[in-house]
């Protein structure tokens, strides 16, 4: 059995239109670390999170996550390894018609029997965590409205306690920020940075940009072409590095989001 949280070795993707967007990819993630994958726009990045999770099928390589085989799993194993892996989406992926608070309560359906699920039977316990949840990113006067009564950025920490509400081993985040103004993508990525230290949980985080991925993460990797051609610390990522990896798409790396959301006046 693995002594990492997350090992992958040779994991290839292809799919069926042909296109290889991984090609042998090793990886090693230990506990606690947090790591941001950057690479430019086609690079392999969501898919290389998705494999993680089987949400996207490996075509080959193996995936062993707390000792067990995801590649391998039966149903009701991935359904296991699911409910320890919180996803966080770009587009938040929040049912609209439900409250805020319903959306985190989500978080707790991989460990309710289907039945209690199906009737949205959460226990006070879970409630009471998904509140505090809320309370810590800001979100109390929010919690009985309906999800798409909030801006991007309220949105996508209602993701982050979703996934938190999990309470996951692992956090994968697939372009959290890509839709935010700079100043809500600060409010979320403190809220993904801070809570993973607090409750040592293991994050990959898909970042388009190389400031924010030095910021916050422990360890930098770097996919080009479906391969990994960086992994290391964030201070031994120089520009010479960056600029070989975004080789032709230099203006992506320090891609401002495109404003589709209305600002998050609360935290502006
Ligand atoms: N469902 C799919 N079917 C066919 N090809 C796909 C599919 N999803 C992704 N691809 C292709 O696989 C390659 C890798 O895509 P992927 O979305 O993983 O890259 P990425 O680095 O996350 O890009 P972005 O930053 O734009 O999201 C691309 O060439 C893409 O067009």
């Amino acid at each position: 059995m693995s002594s990492f949280l997350l090992e992958i070795k040779g994991l290839t993707k292809k799919y069926s239109a042909g296109t290889i967007a991984l090609s042998g990819i090793d990886l090693q993630v230990k506990s606690k670390e947090f790591i941001a994958v950057i690479g430019p726009s086609g690079a392999g990045k969501s898919t290389l999170l998705r494999c993680i999770n089987r949400l996207v099928e490996p075509s080959s390589g193996s995936i062993e996550f707390a000792g067990d085989r995801v590649d391998q799993a039966n149903a009701r194993e991935l359904r296991r390894v699911r409910s320890q892996i919180g996803m966080i989406f770009q587009h938040y992926n929040l049912v609209n018609r439900l409250s805020v608070l319903e959306n985190v309560l989500h978080g707790r359906l991989g460990y309710m029997s289907s039945i209690a699920g199906m009737f949205s039977r959460y226990s006070e316990e879970d409630k009471k965590k998904a509140i505090a949840l809320l309370r810590k990113v800001g979100l109390e006067n929010e919690m009985y409205k309906r999800a798409d009564e909030l801006s991007g950025g309220q949105k996508q920490r209602v993701g982050v306690c979703r996934a938190l509400a999990q309470q996951p081993r692992l956090i994968l985040a697939d372009e959290p920020i890509a839709s935010l103004d700079p100043k809500s993508s600060a409010v979320v990525m403190d809220a993904i940075h801070r809570n993973c230290a607090e409750q040592g949980i293991a994050c990959l985080v898909n970042l388009h940009q190389v400031d924010v991925a030095k910021r916050y993460a422990s360890r930098i990797i770097g996919i080009k072409n479906g391969k990994m051609v960086f992994d290391g610390p964030p201070e031994a990522l120089t520009d010479h590095h960056a600029a070989l990896i975004y080789e032709g798409k230099e203006s992506q790396m320090y891609q401002q989001p495109v404003g589709e959301e209305p600002q998050d006046r609360r935290y502006a």
